[in-house]
């Protein structure tokens, strides 16, 4: 090709590369997975050899690969998935096998048509035994003719909620023999005569999972972002209705409702970006220390990556709805963009773990911590759950004259957390003293498991935003991105209310001191809010929105988006006199009657 796109830089620089990936390809694109999932396992499973092979054919683009894990029947409890690699020590091959119509692989994004290789997941069988699921690197399709490969049946899922650019696919083996090296081989192995090697984390193959787990915290923030800018921006210029009778129409935007209902995903949008930017850099110090031999970090990334995963994706699909919903009717116009920003947004709720089941992995990590606690042991140096250890405030202190850095407002979301984490503990070990099992008294507890989850979240985002902002020097950025703060910090604190106003440790008083202090923050944002998005100097490209246009000509370009639509080809459709026509025809001959 004349000009043949560059080699993807596969080096551990994720933080453009997510970008991209979520940028570039906002309703997905034919390298979405091979960028963000088959490249991240080949450089964290692969054994030298293997990445010698395959990790420059890749960067070039000599195939497109893909993640196949989920089947049909399974895509959380990776315990079960039913696609089999069984070893055949007298060949040195695999047989991956699709035993059943559930262990068909389904969902898989580029898989249907796009992808000629794939990372398969696959319980993987040696001298009789199963050693659980096990990454494969596959090829689907011949690289010239893009035919299937012999005992593969593969194709595209069919029409979605959303993402229907994206070829997501269903994929089946029949016996189809793979070389023992298909095997990803730097964790765990199986030796030419069978024998299995363990790895020395069992968990270190799901570290694809962990990276977009990581990388779709930036992704809401880049959503909230993007949507606050097209509500933003288009409040600015609608006028509708008059605050002040004969005064004039105003700009929507100038309607306190319009403020609460937009500004809070700008702030938790900025919030989600500090947070999307620490915990990316602590996937990949993880993955440095793992090439290292240190594992220990494995468990704080999964439990904050997993937390952060959750929380972030419920809020932004919140937050897309309330930015769609505060846009009047041509919000819900395809010409608004929300639809395709909300449609790959909420998607992230279920993909790379349900956010039901990652609220839970993560307070697994908390329940240990907890252990911890009720048994005296002191406090590990991890900052991310030190505060869990500490004791508090016996009393809120938002209301304080002076709360250098929010100080007050912390303590709040820390008291709630280690509260929410403490009683559900308790509660675990009183249903089992009470005679149920572990597992039955998790489940009973689930509920109250995911608040503290999201308790820890809260304050973990809270804190980041806090610390981030204070590192500013700039002092004209810092003021504004301050109001944005407070305005965050005091929305957050009234949306957890019921928490701090239950064990008493918040008054309504001071409850009702935090919702002054939002209305405040909203008055403080209002006159920079236009500039406050346009800082972010989104392309219209990236809004795909004409209510979002950067020159605010919404209107003339509402009827050339409206006239441009198929269906204004021709005035009259080819169908009308077919159907409707002779329809109403009919009507007036029978009524002359
Ligand atoms: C973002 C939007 C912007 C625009 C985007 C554009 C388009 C984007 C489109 C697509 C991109 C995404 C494509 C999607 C891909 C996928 O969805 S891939 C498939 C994802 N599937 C999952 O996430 C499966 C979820 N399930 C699991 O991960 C596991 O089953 C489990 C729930 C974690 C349980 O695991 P398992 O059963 O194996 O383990 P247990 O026996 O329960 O033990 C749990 C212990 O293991 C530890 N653990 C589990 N996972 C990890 C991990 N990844 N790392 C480290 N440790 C892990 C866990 O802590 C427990 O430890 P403990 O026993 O000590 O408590
Ligand atoms: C847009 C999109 C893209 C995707 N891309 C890929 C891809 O590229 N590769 C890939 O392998 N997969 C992909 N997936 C699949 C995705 O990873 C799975 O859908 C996801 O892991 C959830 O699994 P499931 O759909 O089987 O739901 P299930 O696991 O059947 O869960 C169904 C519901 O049951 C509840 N539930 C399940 N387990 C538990 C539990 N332990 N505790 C509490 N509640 C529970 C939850 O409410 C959950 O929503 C994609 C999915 C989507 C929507």
């Amino acid at each position: 090709m004349e000009h043949a796109p560059k080699a993807i830089d596969v080096t551990n620089d994720v933080e453009m590369r997510t970008f991209n990936f979520f940028t570039m390809g906002i309703d997905g694109h034919p390298l979405g997975l091979h960028l963000d999932m088959a490249i991240p396992t080949i450089l964290n499973n692969a054994d030298e050899e293997q990445q010698k092979d395959w990790l420059p054919k890749a960067a070039n683009r000599e195939f497109i690969a893909t993640y196949a894990q989920t089947e049909m029947g399974h895509g959380t409890n990776l315990k079960k998935l039913e696609t089999t690699a069984t070893y055949d020590p007298k060949t040195q091959e695999f047989v991956l096998n699709s035993p059943t119509i559930t262990s068909t692989k389904w969902w898989p994004g580029n898989l249907g048509k796009s992808s000629n290789y794939a990372v398969v997941m696959a319980q993987l069988y040696t001298q009789g035994k199963c050693h659980g699921a096990h990454p494969f690197f596959v090829q689907l399709r011949d690289l010239n003719t893009h035919k299937p490969l012999k005992g593969i049946t593969v194709g595209d899922i069919g029409p979605k909620f959303g993402m229907n650019t994206v070829d997501n696919g269903f994929l089946q083996f029949d016996h189809v023999r793979t070389p023992r090296r298909s095997m990803f081989m730097k964790h765990a192995k199986v030796l030419p005569d069978g024998r299995y090697v363990p790895p020395v984390h069992d968990k270190l193959n799901y570290s694809a999972m962990v990276f977009i787990r990581a990388a779709i915290v930036s992704g809401m923030a880049y959503h909230l972002l993007v949507t606050s800018t097209i509500a933003v921006r288009y409040s600015a210029i609608r006028r509708q209705g008059e605050i002040t009778p004969g005064a004039g129409e105003v700009k929507v935007l100038d309607y306190q409702t319009q403020q609460h209902r937009i500004f809070p995903q700008l702030a938790r949008g900025l919030a989600f970006r500090l947070s999307g930017q620490y915990i990316m850099k602590l996937y990949t110090q993880t993955m440095d220390d793992i090439r290292n031999g240190d594992i220990s970090a494995v468990p704080d990334l999964h439990a904050l990556s997993c937390g952060l995963k959750a929380v972030t994706t419920h809020h932004a699909a919140l937050g897309l709805e309330q930015c769609r919903m505060a846009c009047g009717g041509h919000g819900y116009s395809q010409a608004s963009g929300f639809p395709l920003h909300y449609s790959v947004a909420v998607g992230a709720c279920t993909y790379e773990g349900e956010n039901m089941v990652m609220l839970l992995q993560t307070a697994r990590h908390l329940m240990k911590i907890a252990k911890a606690i009720r048994a005296g042991q002191s406090p590990k140096s991890n900052k991310i759950v030190d505060y869990l250890f500490h004791k508090g405030p016996p009393k809120c202190l938002i209301d304080q004259a002076y709360d250098t850095n929010y100080r007050n407002v912390l303590e709040s979301f820390e008291h709630l957390a280690r509260r929410q984490t403490l009683e559900v503990y308790d509660k675990l070990v009183q249903l089992q003293q009470q005679g149920r099992n572990y597992e039955q008294a998790w489940n009973d507890c689930a509920v109250e498991l995911c608040k503290a989850t999201r308790a820890h979240v809260r304050t973990f985002l809270a804190r980041t935003f806090v610390e981030e902002i204070d590192k500013i020097s700039d002092l004209s950025i810092k003021s504004v991105l301050q109001d944005l703060l407070q305005l965050y910090l005091y929305y957050e604190v009234t949306e957890c209310a019921t928490g701090l106003l239950e064990d008493g440790f918040m008054t309504g008083q001071q409850h009702k001191y935090a919702k002054k202090k939002i209305y405040e923050a909203l008055e403080k944002i209002r006159p920079n809010a236009v500039s406050i998005v346009d800082s972010f100097d989104f392309q219209d490209r990236e809004l795909h929105s004409v209510l979002g246009r950067r020159d605010g000509n919404v209107y003339e370009n509402l009827l050339k988006w409206a006239q441009s639509s198929p269906l204004n080809k021709t005035d009259v459709l080819p169908f009308h006199h077919k159907y409707l026509g002779k329809m109403m025809e009919e009507a007036r001959q029978r009524s002359k009657i």
